[in-house]
């Protein structure tokens, strides 16, 4: 495809002309030159990025978010995009009079509320996604795990306090046929997913967008999954502490993860089923940092908390204080 949108246009010869923009200028080459092994760890991968709800709501961040997936396109890496869009499926819910609650953070759905889930994530998220991503040229294209037999679902339910709560149409993915998607990587487009999935039966079931994209990023056999939210990553002794977990193995994930708490459950489970599946690394990054993506995969140092296998578990003091 030639047609990406706006292209560079040289500046004029005066821009670097002070101490300051030369400065600048030598700053930008430094961190261009820092991000050289990352193009060539990436170069032709697939690297699956979730964006959240909650990391979504604010129109700088979704630009923002929307540049970088194009960035890495332009890179000559292949970003798949699997969103979710919970704060907005429960605002459309309010707005409906349709209660809904939360059980181990997943949304007990009615069918009422799946009718509602369905319309706002296929209908409103993954179109208003599509449509920033294409203002900079025709790349990306919207699809939901019920086209081309993309996700199969199975019903699931979820523990608590050692009980087995019935969630209604909530799915985990069964099966994935991930050709729909490659056939679209392949003519150079940006797949766009939204996490809705018939079962066999063809009834379509809410899955968690966390959990869909770890089972694409597995069947895609994705070079690294990215998740984007609203924390720094994941906290140690959450609410309690300032202490993120800069990386951390699956084995002491697997450890952790009964003492952890609402959204972060199924996130954290859907890293560990990423590494567990393949996929060398999978990283929860905050997504309340413009650019976010953009600073987790070119720079050494990282952000947030990275699973991987065969490392030691490192803990840092949080860089922003949560409200
Ligand atoms: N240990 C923890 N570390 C970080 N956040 C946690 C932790 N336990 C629970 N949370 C909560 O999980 C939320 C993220 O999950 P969720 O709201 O579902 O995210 P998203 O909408 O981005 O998918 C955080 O905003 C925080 O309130
Ligand atoms: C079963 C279940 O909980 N599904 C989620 C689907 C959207 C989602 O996952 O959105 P976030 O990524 O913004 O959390 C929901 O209904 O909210």
């Amino acid at each position: 495809m030639s047609d990406t949108g706006q292209t560079g246009t040289r500046p004029v010869p005066e821009a670097a002309s002070t101490p300051e923009a030369w400065q600048r200028a030598t700053a930008k080459a430094a961190t261009l030159a820092e991000a050289l092994p990352w193009l060539k760890t990436y170069h032709g991968k697939t690297i699956v990025v979730k964006y959240g709800g909650n990391a979504m709501t604010d129109d700088t961040l979704k630009r923002a978010f929307a540049e970088d997936i194009v960035f890495l396109r332009m890179a000559g890496f292949h970003p798949v995009v699997v969103h979710g869009g919970g704060p907005q499926i429960s605002q459309m819910l309010d707005r409906l009079g349709i209660a809904s609650e939360f059980r181990g953070g997943l949304r007990v759905t009615t069918p009422e509320a799946m009718d509602v889930v369905r319309m706002v994530l296929v209908g409103q998220v993954g179109r208003e996604l599509v449509g920033l991503i294409n203002s900079h040229g025709p790349l990306a294209v919207g699809l939901s795990g019920e086209d081309a037999g993309l996700f199969t679902a199975e019903p699931t339910t979820t523990i608590i306090d050692g009980e087995e709560v019935d969630l209604g149409l909530v799915g985990e993915v069964a099966q994935v046929r991930p050709e729909a998607v490659r056939d679209l990587v392949d003519a150079g487009r940006i797949p766009v997913i939204s996490s809705v999935a018939p079962d066999v039966l063809g009834r379509v079931h809410n899955v968690n967008a966390d959990t869909a994209a770890a089972a694409l990023a597995v069947a895609l056999g994705a070079e690294k999954m990215l998740v984007l939210t609203d924390v720094e990553g994941l906290y140690r002794d959450w609410p309690d502490s300032d202490d993120v977990i800069g990386q951390i193995s699956p084995e002491a994930l697997t450890e952790l993860l009964p003492t952890l708490a609402s959204g972060m459950v199924p996130k954290m489970r859907a890293c560990l089923a990423a590494v567990t599946g393949g996929v060398p690394r999978a990283t929860v990054v905050d997504g309340r940092e413009p650019h976010a993506v953009l600073l987790e995969i070119f720079t050494d140092d990282g952000v947030g908390t990275q699973v991987l296998p065969g490392v030691e578990t490192r803990i840092r003091s949080a860089l922003r204080k949560e409200s």
